[in-house]
């Protein structure tokens, strides 16, 4: 059986009397991408922002890899590898592809460098030069980011945050803003990233692509999870078509 990464149970968020995130329960396997889908407003970032500890829920719980996390603060869920991508604003613009990526890898090694033989900075090269070939930027190291095309701005997003280890990657609509022939493109590459200690949930508006790239998708309806499955049970779930999807 595959290891559990995630587990949420009896999640709830209120904003006055709106019940954002109404007793979710909620869980990824490793090696999984999970998305979670639904209509404007059905509380989609705010049950994410939860899990990444920017929001503190009023109920119920969030587990990783067996660890209660529901009270510890965004930058220790981090360290653990709970990481959430952040929208283009974190890059920074006036920075190299190879600085901005070298900021964030020596944010997470920073505590451990004296542990390592190898001087510090062969260390850092060759972590920034990793995480480049992954993000498929290492050719543009030297490139600043505002530079970049809008598609490799969000390539280097993804970088930054892959740079800090992540165990679980938390990805708030990666493909928005991109021209439709560049989906494609970003499809495979996300679905690239994902392996053995390496789960992603992902919030998306393009349906096509959360088809292709999700193991497990979970629906989002008024603050209520309707319905989970692989992408062929969500297609043909009534439920699912009543409330979202349409016919
Ligand atoms: N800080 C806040 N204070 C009050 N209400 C909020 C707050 N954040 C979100 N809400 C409300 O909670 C509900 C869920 O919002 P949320 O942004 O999580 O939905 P979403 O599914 O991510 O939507 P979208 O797909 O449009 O991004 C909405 O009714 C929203 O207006």
């Amino acid at each position: 059986m595959a290891e559990q990464v995630l587990s949420v149970k009896g999640l709830v968020k209120r904003f006055g009397g709106l019940v954002a995130t109404d007793y979710v329960d909620f869980d990824i396997d490793d090696n999984q991408i999970h998305a979670l889908i639904g209509p404007n407003g059905a509380g989609k970032t705010t049950f994410v922002s939860q899990l990444a500890g920017g929001l503190h829920p009023d109920d119920g719980s969030i587990s990783f890899y067996g660890s209660d996390i529901t009270r510890l603060s965004m930058a220790d869920r981090a360290h653990m590898g709970l990481v959430r991508s952040y929208q283009i604003t974190s890059i920074f613009r006036n920075l190299t592809v190879y600085e901005n990526l070298a900021i964030s890898v020596q944010s997470r090694l920073k505590s451990t460098f004296n542990f390592f033989g190898k001087s510090a900075a062969d260390r850092l090269r060759e972590e920034v030069a990793a995480v480049a070939l992954r993000i498929e930027l290492a050719d543009e190291l030297d490139t600043l980011a505002c530079h970049l095309s809008y598609g490799q701005q969000r390539q280097l997003e993804i970088g930054l945050a892959l740079a800090l280890n992540p165990r679980l990657l938390l990805l708030d609509e990666p493909m928005a803003g991109l021209s439709p022939d560049q989906v494609p493109w970003f499809v495979d590459f996300i679905k690239s990233l994902k392996g053995k200690d390496l789960s992603i949930l992902l919030i998306e508006h393009d349906m096509d692509a959360v088809f292709k790239l999700s193991d497990r998708i979970s629906v989002l309806v008024s603050g209520k999870r309707i319905f989970s499955g692989t992408p062929d049970e969500v297609k043909n779930s009534a439920e699912v078509k009543r409330a979202y999807l349409g016919d």
